[in-house]
């Protein structure tokens, strides 16, 4: 049995709704996870393993892609990242957000992934289906190891 830490942030609760379903793959699995839902209320810690990071997308402001579009309501997580050394545990982002969105679509995920140079491995849309848990609970095993 294994333990994977993720941070994640849930404005409306599509991420929440998601992490349930991530967790209860990793319960049929005979693993568990170590969740913490980041807000602006949460005090930072020191992040002491390595961790995967769920970032729904909320961008104002631009129209397209440019440094213009602006991230609201998720930096809490960002900042909670750059807390202390906790930038060295992160191994991989999961974006969510609506493909209506186009190019920005998911580009949250992206741009953390950029600033924390790792990579996004999976990506759904609002609050996901239980096929897309299962394939994104194998990616995070492969990430954060066995
Ligand atoms: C004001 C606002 C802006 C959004 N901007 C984007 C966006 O730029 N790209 C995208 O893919 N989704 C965007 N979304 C969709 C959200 O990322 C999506 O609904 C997500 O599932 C919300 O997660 P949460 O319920 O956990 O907060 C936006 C939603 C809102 C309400």
């Amino acid at each position: 049995m294994a333990t994977y830490r993720l941070l994640y942030i849930s404005i409306e609760g599509n991420t929440e709704s998601f992490v349930k379903k991530l967790a209860a793959v990793a319960e049929a699995e005979g693993d568990q996870l170590s969740l913490l839902e980041v807000g602006d209320e949460v005090n930072p810690v020191h992040e002491k393993a390595p961790f995967v990071v769920l970032v729904p997308t909320y961008l104002n402001g631009g129209t397209g892609t440019g440094p213009e579009v602006v991230e609201i309501f998720t930096n809490a997580l960002g900042d909670y990242v750059d807390f202390g050394n906790n930038a060295r545990y992160i191994r991989g982002v999961i974006g969510s957000g609506n493909r209506n969105f186009n190019d920005q679509y998911i580009l949250t995920a992206k741009r953390y992934a950029e600033k924390f140079q790792v990579p996004v491995i999976g990506d759904y849309e609002l609050r996901g289906t239980p096929r897309e848990a299962e394939k994104i609970f194998a990616r995070i095993k492969e990430t954060l190891g066995e």
